[in-house]
């Protein structure tokens, strides 16, 4: 049973200089593909459900989707994270449904749309961590909006989202104020807002430094050296997903997304955990286009759901191999439980070290 928590998992990626990718899952399709990627590469991983993923779902199928995938692959760590926590209630029932790792999101109100002030964001997430860090559980807080620095919308392309639009000053996390944010919240992973935003749709163009700020990154790594940084949004749209989805009826319109090599260099400033959805989202989708297509005939689920799932493992594969993840399983000497977690939080050994 290796289910592990995202604190320790970051930990052992900032000794060893790698990222993590967490990929989303809603059901057993996109957990299998993850967990066969992840095993092929020897990598360990972060496997995360949204809100809408849980009530998609059900917590229970969840759980024990988890519970199966630890026992299928008991070598590899599974990190169980819950995405966007609107307040602290969905991040304590997250953890009673057995996630070692919850986001906490007050960058936005409870409603997912209003962005939240200073006073609102540190007071939810301290809640947060003052009661997950008691049962050793990870949280991960977010400075800053999601949004686009192209047309300064905020994203809520799927649900969960700014509504309107909003200032540079809060598309851009702020240096100072992160290392404030990080002191006052003791948060264990820090999302910081630099131009990405969800969905498929990020940026009408290649994005060069005016719309894709990974220089606000490297400052806040100099600042915050300790501190490990996650990047939401980053999935890279890659052209060729976009063509198959297209070449078999799809509409999707021309863009583009973070180019992996813009992670990379995040991942040599700080960032350990890299949140990808919709590149996996689009694998499976031109897959089963392109069997219904092809097949017209064909009514057995598994027929579409076998190829939806290789070309998401193979996505999920690269991502791991291009992050450097893979090779990391088997390194790991122990993998402490949450127990283990809350006395080292207990005796302050996990507290942030600010520089
Ligand atoms: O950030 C994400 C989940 O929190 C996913 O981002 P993408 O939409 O770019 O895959
Ligand atoms: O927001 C991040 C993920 O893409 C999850 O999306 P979702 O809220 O539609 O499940
Ligand atoms: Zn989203
Ligand atoms: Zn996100």
């Amino acid at each position: 049973m290796a289910r592990i928590t995202l604190r320790q998992l970051l930990d052992h990626a900032a000794e060893n200089d790698y990222g993590v990718p967490a990929f989303n899952i809603n059901n057993m399709e996109q957990a299998l593909a993850i967990m066969d990627a992840a095993n092929q590469v020897d990598a360990p991983v972060i496997i995360q459900a949204s809100r809408g993923a849980r009530s998609y779902a059900n917590d229970v199928m969840l759980k024990h989707m988890m519970d199966a995938v630890t026992e299928i692959y008991p070598h590899i760590p599974v990190c169980v994270h819950l995405d966007h926590g609107n307040e602290a209630a969905t991040c304590m029932t997250a953890i009673q449904a057995g996630f070692t790792s919850v986001m906490m999101d007050g960058s936005l109100k409870a409603d997912g749309k209003t962005p939240g002030d200073w006073t609102y964001n540190v007071g939810v997430t301290k809640t947060v961590t003052d009661m997950a860090h008691l049962g050793g559980i990870s949280v991960e807080g977010e400075l800053g909006v999601l949004g686009s620095l192209e047309t300064g919308m905020g994203d809520k392309e799927d649900g969960h989202g700014a509504e309107g639009k909003l200032s540079h000053d809060q598309l851009l996390t702020n240096p100072d104020e992160a290392v404030k944010f990080v002191q006052e919240t003791k948060v264990d992973a820090l999302a910081i807002a630099m131009g990405t935003s969800h969905g498929a749709y990020k940026f009408t163009r290649k994005p060069d430094g005016d719309i894709l700020a990974m220089n606000v990154i490297e400052e806040i790594h100099r600042k915050l050296p300790n501190t490990h940084l996650v990047m939401h949004g980053s999935s890279s749209v890659p052209q060729d997903l976009q063509d198959i989805i297209n070449a078999y009826g799809g509409k999707m319109k021309p863009t583009w997304g973070v180019p992996v090599a813009e992670i990379q260099r995040g991942i040599k400033n700080g960032v350990r955990k890299i949140n990808i959805d919709t590149d996996n989202r689009m694998a499976m989708t031109g897959q089963i286009r392109k069997v219904l297509k092809d097949n017209p005939e064909e009514f057995d689920p598994r027929k579409y759901l076998k190829p939806a799932m290789e070309a998401m493992t193979k996505l999920c594969k690269q991502r791991l191999q291009e992050f450097n993840t893979a090779g990391q399983a088997s390194k790991f000497k122990k993998i402490l439980t949450p127990a283990d977690m809350a006395k080292r939080y207990a005796k302050g050994e996990l507290d942030p070290r600010v520089a």
